[in-house]
């Protein structure tokens, strides 16, 4: 059977990032994507592949990318190589904008959406406490529209208001329900 691609989403320091080492902690045998993204490497996080904007225009007009978007001011790439690893029967997991979710859905044969939320309030002072971002950049996530989740995709949501370790076991539970 071929494996299920699961796109993480939600806002900018909800946690998709925690959940996902979480989850692959738990879980072996999910393959966690190597996105590829024009972020400077020095700014560290999730183990991801640098390039520039211009190698990543090339790239993406080479059809290296399964999917490919655009957000705060960055290019961020899921490798075709992906495809393989489904075939392959095993899952995948990636953080992936909400806006390519029906794009997401239309590539992939089964796609999982596991939706993770917190309150505004708990956003804010987990961005701050990550400091990845500075003030200026980290008001610009917070303020950033709301994208709109399409409706018919098969969805888990979790609330991560909690402690991580809660959220990672909900999501292993939901994800795979008769192996927990
Ligand atoms: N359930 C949680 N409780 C407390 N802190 C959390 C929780 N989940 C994530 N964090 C912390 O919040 C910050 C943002 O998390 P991160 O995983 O980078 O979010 P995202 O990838 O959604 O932007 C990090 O400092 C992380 O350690
Ligand atoms: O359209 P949205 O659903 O709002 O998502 C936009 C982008 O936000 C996240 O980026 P990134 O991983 O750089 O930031 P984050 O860890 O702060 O969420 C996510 O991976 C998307 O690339």
């Amino acid at each position: 059977m071929a494996g299920r691609f699961i796109a993480v989403v939600g806002p900018s320091g909800v946690g998709k990032d925690s959940l996902m080492e979480g989850l692959c902690a738990t879980r072996s045998d999910l393959h966690r994507v190597r996105r590829v993204i024009t972020r400077s490497p020095e700014l560290g996080g999730e183990n991801y592949e640098y390039v520039s904007e211009s190698l990543f225009a090339a790239r993406a007009a080479g059809g290296d990318f399964a999917l490919h978007w655009k957000a705060h001011g960055l290019s961020y790439g899921i490798p075709n190589a992906v495809r393989e690893v489904l075939a392959n029967g095993q899952d995948a997991l990636a953080n992936l904008s909400r806006g390519v979710l029906q794009a997401a859905d239309d590539t992939f044969d089964d796609l999982i959406v596991l939706h993770v939320t917190a309150s505004p309030k708990i956003l804010a002072r987990r961005l701050a406490q990550r400091g990845r971002e500075r003030g200026h950049e980290i008001d610009r996530r917070l303020a950033r529209p709301k994208p709109v989740m399409p409706v018919g995709l098969k969805t888990i949501t979790i609330d991560n208001s909690g402690p991580l370790a809660e959220s990672v076991l909900a999501a292993a539970a939901a994800l795979y329900p008769a192996r927990v």
